[in-house]
């Protein structure tokens, strides 16, 4: 789905389709229409005092017949505008209710919805939808109305009065009308357009702005401010087209219909001096008649008017239905299971499942179970499918066939809320409130004591750089703060999920993006964390390996390889891999790391689940003389790699190249000379 694809929806349906939400200002909307009224019916009188001063003081000198209708006038001048002030006032403040509703419907809406929904959409046009969009609406659905309402019985009000003073005269004037409508129903469709296509230019504007200052770093380290001005540029040229066609359009309208004016009033004052050289009419009544049609003139016009504006809003309302008719990808149970707190049995039943839209599967037939309390880390290459598992997990999305379960209990059976009561996540991106330290950790569950906000900060080693910080708990942190650092934060993240104390936690890549140092830094709290609970991490970094009950290598949406640290190491297998171009600091980007298995091997071997073949550690089929010490070389391309896939060999028969490098036993260090992670000691603090 894109902006530019936005269906084209009638204002019709989409008036209809935001109508509900005014439920409950609509009393509100008839008293500022009554109001209209009771102004426009002063007005009335104001005009019919006019005509009588003009007649019996003007035209007679006469002093004595002025001070009855000027008071009269005047105590009608005071009442009007009190009625219209009170209607203006109680106008505005249905149309702010009602932009702020229809604001929290869909921001609550967007957030209920599934994470390829926001990967697809750019945040500034959200952004965009969420505000002017908005807005748009409400012109279509409380000012349009009322202002549609009070503008139809204004009209037909003053016309009424003019064919009471004079129906022949005001006969004569209202063939002219059609001319308004047709003016309007000349413009209209090239407003729609018009607006449209300003409405996606605002949002493409928004997410420009708010990508290339997201992105200041790489802006300014490559020297981007050219292209970035360039690509504002070409986005705002669109707006730049939109809103002065808009504005074009808008005036030439203006224009005709003061040309239409002009000739309707050429017309009363012709058939009216005629009139008058008949003694048919007094000089009063024609200039009544005329102030009638001058008020005539603006509630005709205004509702013409409306109708372009409702156009316009229309297109706003287009943007807005289309994120509204997104559903989220998972709901409450219709009933739901009866169920305490859970012992924390992770189970996933064959569990397939495909992205919306997308043209293979994330994972196939995935099956594995986890104990309470156990740690089970799920490696596998870049979009093997591990964060599919944690979505998944999380409920985020459904699997297409197969159960995710809870102690026994899939996961769609449980209310939403406490399913992610049951299961944290901490996920790969820290994620801070804009809100103090204290804000950050007691959202892991609020309404905690500032006591169990500290005891949660302490076991997750944050308590001693937290009270160093200029105001402490206290002090505000935002997503973009420099006032903490990557380690720091993630140590914040982990407080967070200790106070949520969830018998599962979901780690989604726990250490990505930390420099060794604070990687080193989170482990103890993290283990301080996991302990107790069913831990399910995430994880191309092998250093808690050998922490971990088990490890589940996943490949192509399938488990290839399962065991403990020790014996996948042994077998030499896709594990072996993954952990040697970790140790040669190939790091993970997923074209750099050894494929499991090539690609022409399809269909993807499955993991048998006997233990497989004991096979001392290096002398996997990848431990091949020449390349044992060399670079990394992706798999498929090292020239002289003889050996068959791993997989296609069950049990594997060592090879000839047993006693190279790699046979050595499993390294108690990394290759820069740190120690494995399960060998702690005292780190200095960060
Ligand atoms: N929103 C999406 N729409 C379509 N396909 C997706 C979407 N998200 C992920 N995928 C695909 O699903 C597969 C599994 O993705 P997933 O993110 O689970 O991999 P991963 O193992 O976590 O990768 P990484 O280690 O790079 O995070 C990949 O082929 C990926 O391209």
């Amino acid at each position: 789905m894109d902006e530019e694809e936005t269906p084209a929806i009638p204002a019709r349906t989409a008036f209809r389709r935001f109508w509900p939400l005014t439920k409950g200002l609509r009393k509100w909307l008839l008293l500022v229409w009554l109001c209209t009224v009771l102004a426009a019916l002063a007005e009335t009188e104001a005009i019919l005092l006019f005509s009588d001063l003009t007649d019996h003081a003007l035209e007679k000198g006469s002093l004595a017949a002025f001070w009855s209708p000027a008071a009269q006038w005047l105590a009608v001048a005071v009442a009007g505008a009190v009625v219209a002030y009170a209607g203006n006032s109680v106008a505005a403040w249905v149309t702010e209710r009602f932009v702020m509703r229809l604001r929290e419907h869909v921001f609550d809406h967007v957030q209920q919805l599934p994470p390829h929904f926001f990967q697809r959409h750019r945040q500034g046009d959200l952004l965009s939808r969420l505000t002017s969009d908005v807005e748009a609406i409400e012109t279509m659905v409380v000012s349009g109305l009322v202002g549609a309402a009070s503008a139809a019985f204004s009209a037909l009000f003053y016309a009424a009065a003019a064919f009471w003073l004079r129906w022949d005269l005001a006969a004569a004037t209202f063939v002219l009308a059609p001319l308004f409508w047709l003016a309007a129903r000349r413009f209209s469709g090239s407003l729609k357009d018009v607006s449209r296509a300003g409405r996606v230019a605002d949002g493409a504007i928004t997410s420009v702005v708010e990508e290339s200052l997201g992105n200041i770093v790489l802006t300014q380290a490559y020297d981007r401010r050219d292209a970035e001005c360039r690509r504002l540029r070409e986005e705002a040229n669109a707006w730049f087209r939109a809103s002065v066609r808009s504005t074009r359009l808008n005036e030439a309208y203006e224009q005709l219909v003061q040309v239409i004016e002009t000739v309707c009033v050429l017309a009363v004052i012709g058939i009216g001096a005629w009139e008058i050289s008949t003694g048919r009419m007094t000089l009063g009544q024609l200039l009544a008649f005329a102030a009638f049609l001058g008020y005539l003139y603006p509630p005709v016009r205004g509702l013409a008017q409306l109708g372009l504006t409702v156009t316009a809003a229309t297109a706003g309302a287009e943007r807005l239905i289309e994120i509204l008719d997104v559903g989220p990808s998972v709901g409450d149970p219709g009933r739901p299971a009866e169920t305490g707190r859970p012992d924390g049995t992770v189970e996933l039943r064959n569990v397939s499942f495909r992205y919306p839209g997308a043209e293979k599967s994330a994972l196939e037939d995935l099956s594995f179970a986890v104990s309470p309390g156990e740690l089970v880390i799920v490696t596998g290459p870049s979009g093997a499918g591990k964060s599919t598992v944690s979505k998944l997990l999380l409920r985020f999305y459904d699997p297409d066939s197969g159960d995710v379960l809870l102690d026994g209990v899939p996961l769609r059976d449980l209310p939403l809320a406490r399913l992610r009561a049951y299961v944290t996540l901490l996920p790969q991106e820290t994620l801070v409130l804009h809100d103090t330290v204290r804000a950050n950790i007691a959202c892991g569950r609020p309404g905690a004591s500032d006591q169990a906000i500290e005891e949660a900060a302490k076991a997750a080693d944050a308590h001693d750089f937290i009270v160093r910080l200029p105001e402490g708990y206290d002090t505000r942190v935002d997503p973009n703060s420099a006032r903490l650092s990557g380690g720091q934060l993630q140590r914040l993240a982990i407080a967070r999920a200790i106070l949520r104390d969830a018998p599962v936690l979901v780690l989604d890549e726990p250490t990505t993006g930390l420099d060794a140092l604070a990687a080193r830094r989170v482990v103890k709290p993290l283990r301080r964390l996991m302990t107790g609970r069913t831990t399910i991490m995430i994880t191309h970094d092998l250093n808690l390996a050998p922490d971990a009950d088990r490890i589940l290598v996943v490949d192509r949406g399938r488990i290839v390889e399962t065991g403990r640290h020790d014996e996948l190491l042994a077998r030499g297998g896709p594990y072996w891999r993954l952990h040697r171009s970790q140790n040669n600091a190939a790091m993970d980007t997923g074209e750099l790391r050894m494929p499991l298995w090539e690609e022409e091997q399809a269909p993807v071997p499955v993991h048998d689940p006997a233990p497989a073949y004991q096979q001392p550690y290096g002398q996997g089929p990848y431990a091949h003389g020449s390349h044992a010490h060399g670079p990394y070389v992706p798999g498929p391309h090292v020239p002289d790699l003889h050996v068959p896939d791993p997989y296609a060999h069950d049990p594997y028969v060592p090879g000839p190249h047993a006693s190279d490098a790699y046979a050595a036993p499993v390294p108690t260090t990394l290759p820069d000379g740190r120690p494995l992670f399960r060998d702690e000691e005292a780190w200095p603090e960060i």
